[in-house]
């Protein structure tokens, strides 16, 4: 006869991520394997030498320059740099100029989505979370492009970030879905970061040696 109960027994072998069935273990697994590439990663970063800093920042605004064209009308959510993230400060300033509006993201609460902020090179800043600089007065706006620090990206444009799952929080709410481009030092190329079901991939990449790669 039919159970006409409902329903199968509650299972705890799985948790839900803003919405996503994980596996505890495999989570568990995948967050160890990332906590030790971002250590390698951002310690290799940190001996890049201030005159090859330069260079590979001319070639990573340039490339990023093709994949994202400043103009009046687009609002292009970049970031401060921290920790030793290429410092795009000039490419924003230009694209200021350009007309185009230029926010950066704002952390209001912890493990909660970003919101993006508009920045001019003229405006007050302040410390936010972590200490990180965000304007302090601004509007509030939805980004068309968010150019996003990369500690790590794979073959298929997944993002290794901070750690927060800041961006991904974010992307995930954002409709339409902003164009995304990842942006870091060469050596943030690696394999895989074991995607999972909370990851937003890019839609490019642009990396410091002048390569850009597009998702397929
Ligand atoms: N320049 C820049 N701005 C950004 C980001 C970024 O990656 N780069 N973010 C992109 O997400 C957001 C900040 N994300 C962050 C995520 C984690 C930590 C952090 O220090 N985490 C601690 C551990 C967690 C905790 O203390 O609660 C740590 O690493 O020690 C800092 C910033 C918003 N602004
Ligand atoms: N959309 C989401 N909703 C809730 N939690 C999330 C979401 N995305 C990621 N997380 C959580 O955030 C943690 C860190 O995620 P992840 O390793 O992807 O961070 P990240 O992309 O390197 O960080 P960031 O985007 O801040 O630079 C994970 O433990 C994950 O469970």
């Amino acid at each position: 006869m039919e159970d006409d109960r409902g329903g199968s027994p509650a299972c705890f072998a799985h948790k839900l991520i803003d919405g996503h069935v994980v596996d505890p273990d495999a989570a568990r697994d995948v967050a160890r394997f990332r906590k030790a590439e971002r250590a390698r990663l951002m310690e290799e970063r940190k001996r890049i030498s201030s005159a090859d800093r330069a260079t590979m920042t001319q070639n990573l605004t340039e490339a990023l320059t093709t994949c994202v064209m400043a103009r009046p009308g687009i609002t292009i959510a970049a970031y401060w740099p921290i920790r030793g993230e290429p410092d795009l400060r000039e490419w924003m300033a230009q694209a200021h100029v350009a007309g185009a509006t230029v926010l950066l993201p704002v952390v209001l609460e912890k493990s909660a989505p970003l919101v993006f902020r508009t920045w001019t090179p003229s405006c007050a800043m302040e410390r936010g979370i972590w200490s990180i600089p965000v304007p302090r007065e601004g509007q509030e706006l939805r980004p068309d492009v968010v150019v996003a620090p990369l500690v790590g990206v794979d073959k298929q444009c997944f993002r290794l970030g901070n750690g927060g799952g800041y961006y991904d929080r974010t992307l995930a709410r954002i409709t339409p879905k902003p164009l995304t481009i990842g942006v870091g030092w060469p050596n943030c190329d690696i394999p895989t970061i074991f995607p999972m079901p909370w990851d937003i991939p890019m839609d490019y990449v642009v990396l410091a040696d002048g390569t850009i790669r597009q998702r397929t």
